[in-house]
């Protein structure tokens, strides 16, 4: 199969998907998903990896974007899902994903979770802690289970991403120094509710070249090599997720075949199956943010300040993480080009999606498409300045499309507190 081109990922034809009239329909702002691009960049990486011929599973990382509509579409897909928590297995499992295909990561799992977690006989627990497997193995014992467990590791390696996003220092807070594990797995090597059977490690997110995952890949694979050499029977080598996109015209990512071949270079001499757990790379190019401008005004520097009607409380990575993504106007007019500050109607001063933007002159009533937007997108939005969440709207190959999540009223707001 033709490599996905995965720098120049089809987006969004704007002039094929009817954006206009979901944004009429369904207001502004409002998230929308192309099934078909999540499908293509699923199937591409499957291809990629069945192409190199070794045991593997696509776990995806369902915090990206974790609508029950999207889950299903990738459980469709084929592919298996990496919970981060007791409400992402609840919707794994309401997406149809069984339990022996959920791995359950989080570096702070709580009682309730471990508890919960423990019964549901998953594929595996990726415990953070030698406290967490202790925790793990007496709750197992209590339940008369033995559960499946992989040691999530810190190998201390920079993932050369924002620092927010980075993993796998041995600064930060995931996971065991590689230092420790074999002493830390040996001495649960009898433990009666563990089944100790694989390594983890994930070192962060938007990583844009091969060197820090295959870094982070060698050193748990020569982890694992040690440990199965000493008779742990291991089965598998889970090297996380992220792969990163293009956000920026002329950024560059690793294609999904030089990602594939990389990791399972790594694992094949280990004899492990190998586990991937993408998430924004499989859903990230597939969404968009729709938003419509609200108020146009001078900029005492020159050039406008655009106020569109979604803000950081729907797209928080620009304000998080100095974020950047590209802002196109959906009816691409036929106007002068202004510099334009895009800004939301949130009340904090890094409520900014773009600084000096070459736009065409804006109106009040354009709409505005924030490309990029399907991983950690809407499972980021909030309700600050009592701002409703977004509603979501998924296309199909067709072109029809339908809400997978509507805007709640004030009513819906109301609910769940009283006076
Ligand atoms: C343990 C783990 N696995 C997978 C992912 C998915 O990462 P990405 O969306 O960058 O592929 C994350 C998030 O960074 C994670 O923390
Ligand atoms: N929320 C981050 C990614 C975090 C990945 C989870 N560990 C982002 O928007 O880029």
């Amino acid at each position: 199969m033709a490599a996905l081109d995965t720098t120049q990922a089809p987006v969004f034809a704007l002039d094929q998907v009817p954006l206009e009239p979901i944004a009429a329909a369904e207001g502004t702002p409002c998230y929308v998903y192309s099934a078909p691009v999540v499908s293509r960049r699923l199937a591409a990486l499957q291809q990629a990896l069945a192409d190199c011929a070794w045991p593997h599973a696509v776990h995806y990382a369902l915090k990206a974007n974790s609508s029950l509509a999207i889950a299903r579409l990738i459980r469709d897909g084929g592919a298996h899902a990496d919970a981060n928590s007791i409400g992402e297995i609840a919707l794994a499992t309401r997406a149809g994903f069984r339990p022996d295909q959920i791995v359950f990561t989080g570096v702070g799992k709580s009682p309730q979770e471990l508890e919960r977690a423990v019964s549901l006989d998953l594929k595996a627990i990726n415990a953070e802690s030698p406290g967490e497997l202790d925790r793990i193995d007496a709750l197992a014992r209590s339940q008369g289970r033995r559960v499946r467990v992989a040691l999530r590791v810190n190998p201390d390696v920079d993932a050369q991403s924002h620092p927010h996003i980075s993993t796998g220092l041995k600064t930060s807070k995931f996971g065991v120094p590689l230092d420790d594990a074999a002493e830390v797995l040996r001495a649960r090597r009898d433990a009666a509710g563990l089944e100790i059977i694989g390594v983890h490690v994930h070192v962060g997110s938007q990583i844009t070249s091969l060197g820090p995952l295959c870094a982070a890949a060698r050193k748990v694979a020569d982890l694992a090599v040690a440990l199965r050499a000493e008779g742990f029977p291991l089965s598998h080598l889970d090297l996380g997720g992220g792969l990163g996109i293009v956000y920026e015209q002329g950024g560059d990512v690793p294609t999904y075949e030089a990602f594939a071949r990389a990791l399972v270079d790594v694992a094949r001499p280990t004899g492990l199956t190998l586990i991937v757990e993408p998430g924004r790379t499989l859903v990230g190019p597939a969404g968009v943010l729709l938003a419509r401008v609200i108020d146009v005004k001078p900029h005492a520097g020159g050039g406008r300040f655009v106020v569109l009607d979604a803000g950081m409380t729907e797209l928080m990575r620009p304000a998080l993480y100095g974020a950047f993504h590209r802002i196109v106007p959906v009816h691409a007019a036929d106007r002068p080009l202004v510099p334009c500050d895009v800004v939301g109607p949130v009340c904090e001063s890094s409520d900014t999606f773009g600084r000096v933007r070459e736009l065409p002159e804006p109106h009040v009533g354009d709409l505005m498409a924030i490309m990029d937007a399907g991983a950690y997108g809407a499972v980021m939005s909030n309700t600050y300045n009592r701002r409703p969440l977004p509603p979501e709207v998924l296309v199909e190959a067709d072109g029809s499309w339908r809400v997978i999540r509507r805007r709640p009223t004030l009513d819906d707001m109301f609910a769940l507190e009283q006076a």
